[in-house]
């Protein structure tokens, strides 16, 4: 699991342990584990041509204390000062260890662009908003050049908290962050600034709270992922009933089911109008179907089953009504997508006066209609805030999917995909999502982790599929197999 903390968590716990150690200790750990990474980055370090940009804060003291280590090395190091007044103890340290300062922009400019390595240590955790002059046009140098470029700790103008980035901000190769991950290093669009991320403890552990924002990795998703044992039938495996596609969206009933299936579901059970029962019984032979009278739209829903998936496809009109009424009138998991969700928006009450396990899937567009006041743009820039709130206002677990894939639950650090791929950017993926987490919810899981689960092999499944080449949703639903061997 990667942990990340807020400004607050990590200052705090920096300002505890700095109370207790010798002055400067934390920085000189800091800048020790940044020059390791940096040399190990390098082909040699001996000669090699080093830039580092340097702000006003501590964020430039690790890169200057880390410059005077790959100085002394050998390399050649130069220090390109963005602010009048920078740390000096790691300026002094620097210039006794034969690196160079300039604060010259045309010198700047040339050397960046002859660099091997970029060291930017612009701005820190203490950074707010995009980045100023000189720093914007460092950050753009640093871009046009060839040179491999290293984060310190985040990369200039990316929020620590949140991942939003308001302007110019540096794109990094790597970042070395220090005692914790930083939100905005797992969020986009902080997170695609961010590259390889490499974590330097610097001793902060036992002082941090509970982290704020968690990020699973391949163990942990393999320790939460159900297993069929020798014990397993169709019926413990868990029973699955789905309500999704319609005459007009027969496709998002073949994918979501697809998705449940190729998720482990022990039984699927759909009910849906006769044309797209026949499609989807035409591609999926082994689920239970059942066709709805259009006179009594709930009289044929599925029962005894162990959850639901409602809304992908499914349309917005007064059949659709009933039976999301009916459907969250039950005490089962519900995991709500797509059409669902807009439908919710309308009477919001059926989600907040409901006590049983209760999933929400909306992208951007979806929790926008959630949200009264608050649109699209907004949500993208700020996702984790509006996961958050919109969890806190349902009562219930909210994954908002999109470039980076959060997962909130009142009183739990909220969770943020890892796999996630600009290829999942297709029509149908989102069904597919659905139906794979309606999977892990019949076989038992909670709703969090089975959204968690869902999401992690959904991404997995899109990176695998065709090595990068763009993808349709059936070729995902084609590789979910792999994405699960890929765990075992
Ligand atoms: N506090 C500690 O004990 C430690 C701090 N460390 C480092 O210190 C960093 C935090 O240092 P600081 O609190 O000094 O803050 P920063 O170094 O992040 O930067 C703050 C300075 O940047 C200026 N600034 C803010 N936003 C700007 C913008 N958009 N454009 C241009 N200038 C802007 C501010 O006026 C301020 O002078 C951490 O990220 C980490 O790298 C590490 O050395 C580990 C120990
Ligand atoms: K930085």
């Amino acid at each position: 699991m990667r942990d990340a903390y807020t400004v607050e968590a990590v200052r705090k716990a920096e300002d505890v342990l700095m109370a207790r150690g010798p002055e400067g200790a934390l920085m000189q750990r800091a800048a020790a584990g940044l020059a390791a990474v940096c040399a190990r980055l390098l082909p040699r370090v001996y000669g090699a041509r080093v830039v580092l940009l340097v702000g006003s804060g501590d964020n430039g003291g690790d890169a200057l204390y880390a410059g005077a280590r790959l100085a002394r090395r050998g390399a050649a190091v130069l220090a390109v000062l963005a602010a009048d007044r920078v740390h000096e103890g790691g300026l002094a340290a620097l210039r006794a260890a034969g690196g160079r300062v300039s604060a010259d922009r045309a010198d700047a400019r040339a050397a960046i662009a002859a660099a091997d390595l970029v060291v930017d240590g612009l701005l820190g955790i203490g950074g707010r908003g995009g980045l100023r002059e000189p720093h914007a046009a460092l950050a753009a140098h640093a871009a046009d050049s060839a040179a491999l470029v290293v984060a310190v700790d985040l990369p200039s103008g990316v929020d620590a908290g949140t991942g939003a980035v308001e302007g110019p901000a540096v794109r990094a190769d790597v970042t070395v962050t220090f005692g914790g991950y930083k939100p905005g290093l797992l969020i986009d669009p902080g997170a695609g600034r961010a590259g390889v991320l490499e974590l330097v403890d610097i001793g902060l552990g036992p002082e941090l709270p509970p982290a704020h924002v968690r990020s699973p990795q391949a163990a942990d998703i393999a320790a939460l992922l159900p297993g069929p044992g020798a014990e397993s039938d169709k019926y413990r495996r868990g029973v699955l009933a789905m309500a999704s596609g319609s005459d007009r969206y027969s496709g998002a009933a073949v994918l979501s089911v697809g998705g449940a299936l190729r998720g482990g579901v022990g039984m699927l059970r759909y009910a849906g109008q006769a044309g797209v029962v026949a499609k989807v019984l035409d591609r999926w032979p082994e689920v239970v179907a059942t066709v709805l009278e259009p006179t009594d739209p709930v009289a044929g829903l599925p029962q005894r089953v162990a959850a639901w998936v409602v809304g992908p496809g499914r349309g917005l009109h007064p059949a659709a009504v009933v039976e999301l009424r009916t459907v969250l009138g039950t005490g089962l998991p519900v995991l709500l997508d797509a059409d669902a969700i807009t439908l919710l928006a309308e009477e919001p009450d059926l989600v907040r006066d409901r006590s049983a396990p209760t999933l929400l899937t909306p992208h951007a567009g979806e929790l926008a209609r959630l949200l009264p006041g608050v649109d699209r743009a907004d949500i993208e820039a700020r996702r984790l805030a509006h996961a958050t709130r919109a969890a806190a206002e349902f009562g219930c677990t909210v994954l908002l999917k999109g470039s980076t894939t959060i997962i909130a639950e009142p009183g739990r650090p909220a969770i943020v995909n890892p796999t996630g791929t600009p290829l999942l950017a297709t029509a149908g993926t989102g069904d597919v999502l659905a139906g794979l987490i309606g999977a892990m919810l019949a076989s038992g899981l909670a709703p969090r982790d089975a959204a968690v689960c869902g999401a992690y092999l959904h991404g997995l499944a899109a990176r695998l599929a065709c090595g990068g080449a763009p993808i349709s949703a059936s070729d995902l639903l084609g590789a979910i197999p792999a994405a699960f061997r890929a765990l075992r």
